[in-house]
């Protein structure tokens, strides 16, 4: 592509060497550059990519895009300033890739909770409904059947772009997508069109990367802000951030809700170990799924599809069918009537939700809850105490473990938790580092009709401990527990 074409809409305040060039790739990654690519530098949260703009010319960059023009400068070499490198690199990587966002029905979820649930329910949904579909999401991203491991929940512009135009290329017409905070932040969504967006809610977490509640809501703003006029945006009535979320929205703007008046509502009939009968605007269905978070989960995709022109008694028809996330509420039962449920609560509010779930099925019932549980090291250190505490708060027994303990020591995490704990509290925790060894104890603790509760790594297969990942999967250890 040639170099005009491909900075096409950014707007360049110098440019140094060859105007016009054909270039083969971009990167932002100076360790990925190939012959004939653009390397934009970004400054970054670790260092900064513009001290890696020699070493991209010496693997074969031709172009580099950059906000602060190298001293030393190479005649054969496009060098192109622009005041940011963050805010034009999604352009960027649509432009090279053909603009695919506008050739899909691209539809993004944003929020604290529920992203991955709602975005891999559309895409089950659109195929049921016999479409070709793309996801992108934490657990792992899809063009129709082909699974593509995804190590972001978002991944960066140029992967995006390029996953967005592998779809288009596979013929699909949707495509649904998880926008964390993260990359709204950095602008790894700039650039694209969408034909939706939709709010779960917003809790606490990431305060690490956000500093303040207020820049983690305004991260998620700004995906609103920025929806085109001819798309949908649905919103969460029921959090009290819905609102905030689409003030300065110029999108068609829809509310979902389980409390109180809004464009497409529910509650709650009949409610079991197996799913729920809800009643959608006006309508009953019987689900898959259990407790009031993943109402509004369906709620939310009730909504997103009939904006994207669906018949909604079709969409209730295809909702009684689908099943649950890998890893979110996944049941896994013992011969001898104990209930393990494997989830990814990994916030104080998704502890509180998934235990209330658990509580609204165990209603009348005579079980005891158990819940094993840690924190992710390496981020929001805040949320700790506060996680510890929900767990406490609707268990009869808690095990306070390792989470992915990253580069920090697993005793200094579950001390952060045990720490939110007053010593009456305390009587019902103990902890226990290794994982493992939690959840065989649980097992143990455990006696028929108890439920144990494994939260924080729902569909992960590894355990990250320095640097490095180690198998590790919930599902499988409880398995081998309850068959041994
Ligand atoms: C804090 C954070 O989000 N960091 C992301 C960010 O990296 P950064 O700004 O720290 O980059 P940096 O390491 O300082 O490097 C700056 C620049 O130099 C470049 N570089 C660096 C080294 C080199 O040799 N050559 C080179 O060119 C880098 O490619 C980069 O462009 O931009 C990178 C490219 O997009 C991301 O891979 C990286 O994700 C890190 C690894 C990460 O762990 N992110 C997590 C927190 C995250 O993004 N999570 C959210 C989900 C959270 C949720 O659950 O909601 C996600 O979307 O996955
Ligand atoms: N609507 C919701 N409200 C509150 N909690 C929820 C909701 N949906 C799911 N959860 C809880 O949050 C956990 C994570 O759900 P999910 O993976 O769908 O969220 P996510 O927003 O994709 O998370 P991440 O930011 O880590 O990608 C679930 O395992 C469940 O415990
Ligand atoms: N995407 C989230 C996932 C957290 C999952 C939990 N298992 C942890 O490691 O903290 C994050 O990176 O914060
Ligand atoms: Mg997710």
């Amino acid at each position: 592509m040639k170099l005009s074409e491909l900075l096409k809409s950014v707007s360049i305040l110098q440019i140094v060497g060859p105007a016009e060039t054909e270039i083969t790739g971009v990167n932002i990654d100076s360790r990925k550059i190939e012959k004939g690519h653009l390397f934009v530098a970004i400054k970054g949260t670790q260092t900064d990519g513009h001290k890696f703009i020699a070493k991209a010319i010496e693997l074969g960059a031709t172009a580099i895009l950059c906000e602060d023009m190298p001293e030393e400068k190479i005649e054969s070499v496009s060098y192109l300033q622009v005041a940011s490198t963050e805010d034009v690199v999604g352009q960027v990587a649509t432009n090279f890739y053909g603009n695919p966002s506008k050739k899909l029905k691209l539809v993004g979820v944003t929020g604290t909770n529920g992203k991955t649930t709602i975005a891999t329910l559309l895409y089950n949904m659109f195929r049921k409904f016999g479409h070709r579909c793309g996801l992108l999401s934490t657990v792992c991203n899809y063009i129709e059947d082909e699974a593509i491991a995804a190590d972001h929940t978002t991944p960066d512009p140029i992967e995006l772009n390029h996953l967005l135009h592998r779809m288009v290329e596979a013929g699909c017409e949707y495509a649904f997508m998880e926008c964390s905070s993260h990359a709204i932040a950095q602008k790894r969504i700039g650039g694209l069109t969408f034909a939706g967006g939709i709010f779960t809610n917003l809790t606490r977490d990431h305060l690490d990367y956000h500093k303040t509640f207020e820049n983690y809501r305004n991260a998620k703003k700004a995906f609103f802000d920025g929806l085109p006029k001819e798309a949908f945006a649905i919103t969460n009535a029921d959090d009290k951030n819905g609102s905030v979320m689409v003030q300065n929205c110029k999108a068609n703007i829809k509310t979902y809700s389980i409390r109180q008046m809004a464009d497409f509502r529910a509650h709650i009939i009949e409610c079991h170990f197996e799913g729920m009968y809800l009643e959608i605007n006006g309508r009953e269905v019987g689900v898959q799924f259990i407790g009031k978070f993943n109402v509004s989960n369906l709620l939310a995709v009730y909504g997103a599809a009939v904006m994207l022109g669906k018949n909604p008694e079709d969409v209730l028809v295809v909702m009684s069918t689908l099943k649950s996330v890998a890893g979110r509420l996944e049941p896994i039962r013992s011969k001898d009537g104990i209930t393990a449920v494997v989830d990814y609560a990994h916030t104080p509010d998704a502890l509180e939700n998934v235990l209330n779930a658990i509580h609204e099925v165990l209603e009348g019932k005579e079980g005891h809850v158990i819940t094993v549980c840690g924190a992710g090291g390496n981020r929001d250190k805040g949320k700790r105490p506060l996680m510890a505490q929900e767990a406490v708060k609707q268990s009869d027994r808690v095990i306070i473990t390792s989470d992915n303990p990253r580069f920090e020591e697993p005793q200094d995490i579950i001390n952060d938790m045990l720490a939110g704990l007053t010593p009456q509290q305390m009587k019902k925790v103990v902890s226990i580092v290794d994982r493992k060894e939690a959840i065989r104890t649980a097992c143990m603790m455990a006696q028929k009709g108890d439920v144990i509760l494994i939260a924080g790594k729902g569909h992960e297969d590894y355990q990250e401990i320095k640097g490095v990942k180690h198998h590790f999967d919930d599902r499988e250890v409880v398995r081998d527990i309850f068959n041994s």
